[in-house]
């Protein structure tokens, strides 16, 4: 799994204190066995447990309500059977004891309710907002190559599961991966992807394969350079995964651009933490208008450009599209300045030459973009171009990646 040196290099360097200790509890954690002593004290509203490092606080009803007991919870579905809605609000045990490793609590009426202590450290509210819902080694150009990720190669990943646990590591932790010697061919390219996940499908197919011949209303489908961004920002919940194969081209330039928008908002944070906030609390509008004789779309989704987790401030997805980014009329005016200043420092971070990394995809390499994550773009180009690919639906990737007992 991970090791100290995969975690550590960046995100250490990169982070302001509180979060560099945040970031290093949260990888001791995965390994740390917890204090077997433990003390309780019953307050008015919850119980707090001292175990481990901090002490917790574990409201009543929350505890009733994540009883384990066969009544209250089926441990074969996962599912709770107990209704939430028919616990006394007031409710408080009328004994306590921990036993065994064990918090044991007999309510009102006699039901006994028994959580293990490190079952209960593990899902306290103090640990999860000290650990990072997914390990990331954010990166630049340099820090990407020098990591010499090896890209999965197509018999192997079709045929074993192992290679494709390694691939999703290294998505998960880079936000980008890579299939080589796959077949230039659609079908190839779907059967990769369906080793991972569900395609999702959206306005522009399932599978899709494209050139520069202005079928869609949109730059995509021209020879022009794109900038940096992330797509299908004007979705309510953007595409998670992008997947790319180019099938063809010849003619001159046409290398693709990645940057790891995660890195930059880090970076961000640390230099400017209010302009940051700004950009993670203040919601902008994307837009897909379509108008063309064979599509009509009218798309909008609304979120902030920087999304952070509420409970441990971590970032989670960037919606960062200046083609698709709508009229601005969700921000109030003595904010407005601020936050254009603070788009500015963010972009002028995104294009820092060292934190580009530009590739030409070549037939046979396919590659997986986490959509959420790492922005690509396009250098412009002649000649005739064909790309396929697809976007995938993230929940089937990060299920598929936990099922290989990976944190996802
Ligand atoms: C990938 N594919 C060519 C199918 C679609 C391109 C969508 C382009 C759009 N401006 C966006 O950024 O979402
Ligand atoms: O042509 C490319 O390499 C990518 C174009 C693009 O941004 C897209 O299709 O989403
Ligand atoms: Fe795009």
């Amino acid at each position: 799994m991970l090791t100290s040196a995969m975690f550590g290099t960046l995100y250490r360097n990169l982070l302001p204190a509180y979060k560099q200790a945040q970031l290093l509890c949260g990888f001791r954690n995965a390994q740390t066995t917890w204090r077997s002593a433990a003390t309780f004290t019953l307050q008015e509203d919850c119980l707090v447990l001292n175990y481990g490092d901090t002490p917790m606080h574990f409201n009543y009803v929350w505890l009733r309500d994540h009883c384990r007991s066969a009544s209250s919870y089926n441990a074969k579905t996962n599912q709770r059977n107990l209704d939430t809605g028919s616990i006394d609000l007031n409710i408080r045990p009328d004994n306590t004891t921990v036993e065994d490793g064990h918090l044991v609590l007999t309510w009102p009426g006699g039901h006994v309710s028994k959580y293990s202590l490190g079952w209960l450290a593990e899902n306290s509210y103090e640990r999860k907002k000290q650990v990072s819902v997914q390990p990331r080694i954010l990166w630049n150009s340099d820090i990407y190559t020098k990591a010499n990720i090896a890209s999965a190669k197509w018999d192997k990943f079709m045929s074993c599961d192992d290679e494709v646990k390694k691939f999703l590591q290294n998505y998960l932790l880079y936000g980008i991966a890579f299939v080589d010697g796959v077949p230039a061919t659609v079908e190839a390219t779907e059967a990769v992807t369906q080793r991972v996940s569900l395609i999702r499908e959206t306005t522009y197919g399932r599978m899709w394969c494209f050139t520069s011949d202005f079928s869609r209303g949109d730059t995509a489908y021209s020879q022009l350079a794109l900038d940096r961004h992330t797509d299908t920002s004007y979705f309510q919940e953007p595409c998670g995964i992008q997947v790319f194969h180019c099938l063809k081209h010849e003619g001159t330039g046409g290398r693709t651009l990645l940057v790891d928008g995660f890195y930059a908002a880090e970076k961000l944070r640390q230099q400017s933490p209010e302009k940051f906030e700004l950009l993670a609390r203040t919601p902008i509008r994307h837009e897909y208008i379509e108008n063309t004789d064979n599509h009509r779309n009218h798309m909008t989704g609304v979120g902030p450009l920087v999304n952070v987790y509420p409970w441990n401030n971590e970032v989670y997805m960037i919606r960062y599209n200046n083609y698709d980014r709508s009229v601005i009329n969700t921000i109030p005016h003595d904010a407005l300045q601020r936050w254009y200043v603070a788009h500015r420092e963010y972009t002028t971070e995104l294009r820092l030459p060292e934190n580009e990394l530009w590739v030409k995809l070549t037939p046979g390499k396919v590659i997986f973009i986490d959509n959420w994550r790492v922005m690509h773009g396009r250098e412009a180009f002649t000649g005739l171009r064909q790309l396929c690919g697809c976007y995938l639906t993230r929940d089937d990737v990060l299920s598929a990646a936990r099922c290989f007992d990976l944190q996802a």
